[in-house]
């Protein structure tokens, strides 16, 4: 199932396929820090992001500032990595351009 926590190798597995992202310390989360060439482009890569998170009912921890947007992926739901989190990231990185 989507919402099931993978174990430590799938994620690793999961992980070597997906440009850009790193395993949070602990490995309970995947983090990425997106850089745009500014505020616009920032911004139409969220609203994007945005709509893919709420079509997968699964939601990223972000912040932006200006250009930048950092990005944390869980499921809290099930304590850890599901294939969620690894199908929202790569949602993302299609929306940046990579
Ligand atoms: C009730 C609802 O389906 C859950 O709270 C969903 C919503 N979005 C979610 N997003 C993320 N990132 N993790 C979750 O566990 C999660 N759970």
């Amino acid at each position: 199932m989507a919402r099931d926590k993978l174990d430590s190798e799938a994620v690793s597995r999961a992980l070597a396929e997906l440009d850009g992202w790193a395993l949070e310390d602990g490995g309970v989360a995947i983090v990425r820090n997106f850089a745009f060439r500014n505020f616009s482009e920032a911004f139409g890569f969220m609203a994007r992001a945005a709509l893919a998170a709420e079509k997968l009912d699964h939601h990223p921890e972000w912040s932006n500032v200006y250009n930048k947007v950092d990005v944390r992926l869980r499921t809290h739901d099930a304590g850890g990595l599901t294939d969620l989190d690894f199908k929202l990231a790569r949602k993302m990185n299609g929306f940046a351009g990579n």
